[in-house]
């Protein structure tokens, strides 16, 4: 289909083209594959420049009475991943804010961290001014040499400059470090050197696992794409860091494969949501299918049914410790039930299981797949991954 809004793409997907690696790259013209296995550089990228970065006024005044993550999209997801690595135990209220400005409440006494890849969202460009303007700590976070570096010098706030080399779901990983790293000089984090470069290894093995050359049936961003295809993907994460990796999934299902997605917190599923999977696109759907049925028949046809991502994160042995959180354990036996509840009514799961030593390398384990497999699906489809012609249009429409 090729709209009068310069909407391109087709409605089948073409299996063929995920194991044609020169069609692959001839139908992401911008680079987004390659932007996205950049994830375990941007890490390494971030630490250095933001080691670089003089942080010592953050710290000064000593522990904020809050911190607020300010910016929109991508850059907001920034401040819930720093609110679930700090944990429970956080001594702050640590708040992603997506709107523009800062909550009224916030004064001298709070931190407010202003995050946006272009250096140009009027959401972080606004929150800047405003906390600049009440006497909040400020730091910034974005490409450099542009408006929301400039209110930062105004401000004689501190700086991180993160190069923009694709768009901001590229770059979630190159604008997380540096949030991260000026909440750990304020003492709210603990990530320390190993925990990166941990973090960045297990990216780029993720990233090679998942390269355009290796084909469907042993490359895991190209099966989930297959997995997804034609559905209705209903995204839960078993735990506070695993519902960030799933919202970080409805984010690029829908940027770049154009998929709705339900993604949230199975916590809050299992009271409401979870009944999804009794209805038309769940079990009703699949009443009528034919189990022995080969499973690709399916790509093409059928009617659309639901496809649960599960993102399980078992936790590390140090979080059981902590009596403030949900313990581990009921997390687990609510993943155990969800997936019964699927295979009792028909309805297919898909499964990732958080894995590593660190909160942060947990997150990269369940954020790197399903990022490729976004972007798989929507190439699939005949989709430019990169360029979404809704989101320009919008900005067209309301820009004064
Ligand atoms: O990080 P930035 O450049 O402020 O952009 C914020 C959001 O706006 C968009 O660019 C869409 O306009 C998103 O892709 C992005 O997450």
């Amino acid at each position: 289909m090729e709209g009068t809004a310069g909407v391109r793409g087709h409605r089948e997907i073409d299996l063929a083209l995920l194991d044609n690696a020169e069609a692959l790259e001839r139908n992401d013209p911008g680079g987004m594959l390659r932007a996205i296995a950049s994830a375990g550089a941007q890490v390494r990228e971030s630490a250095a420049l933001a080691a670089e970065t003089d942080l010592s006024s953050l710290a000064d005044e000593g522990r904020p009475r809050a911190v607020v993550v300010a910016g929109v999209g991508t850059a907001a997801r920034t401040g819930d991943i720093l609110e679930t690595v700090a944990g429970p135990r956080c001594p702050v209220p640590v708040l992603a804010h997506r709107s523009a400005g800062i909550p009224g409440w916030v004064g001298a006494a709070d931190v407010v961290i202003a995050v946006s890849a272009s250096g140009r969202s009027p959401e972080a460009l606004a929150a800047a001014e405003a906390a600049g303007r009440r006497g909040a700590r400020l730091v910034a976070i974005g490409a450099p040499d542009t408006q929301l570096h400039a209110l930062a010098d105004r401000f004689r706030a501190p700086f991180i400059p993160v190069p923009r080399r694709a768009p901001a779901r590229a770059s979630l990983w190159g604008l997380a470090v540096p949030v991260l790293l000026a909440a750990r000089q304020l003492g709210l984090v603990k990530v320390n050197e190993a925990d990166l470069a941990e973090t960045a290894s297990r990216l780029d093995a993720d990233a090679d696992r998942c390269r355009m050359t290796l084909e469907s049936f042993v490359n895991p961003g190209k099966s989930l794409a297959l997995d997804l295809a034609h559905s209705v993907p209903i995204v839960w994460g078993s735990s506070p860091l695993a519902t960030v990796a799933a919202r970080r999934f409805g984010d690029t299902l829908s940027a770049n494969a154009r998929y709705p997605a339900v993604a949230g917190a199975l916590g809050e599923a299992g009271r409401g949501r979870v009944g999804l999977l009794d209805g038309v696109y769940g079990g009703l759907a699949e009443d009528d299918r034919d189990i022995f049925a080969d499973p690709s028949d399916d790509e093409s046809g059928g009617p659309t049914r639901l496809r649960l991502v599960l993102l399980r994160d078992g936790g590390l042995a140090a979080d059981e410790e902590e009596l403030d959180g949900e313990p581990t354990a009921v997390e687990e036996r609510r993943a155990e039930a969800v997936q019964e509840l699927a295979e009792r009514r028909g309805v297919r799961v898909s499964l990732i299981t958080a894995e590593g030593g660190s909160a942060l390398e947990r997150l990269a384990s369940l954020v790197a797949v399903p990022d490729f497999a976004s972007i798989y699906l929507g190439l699939a489809h005949g989709f430019d991954p990169m360029a979404v012609p809704a989101v320009s249009e919008m900005k067209e429409l309301v820009s004064p």
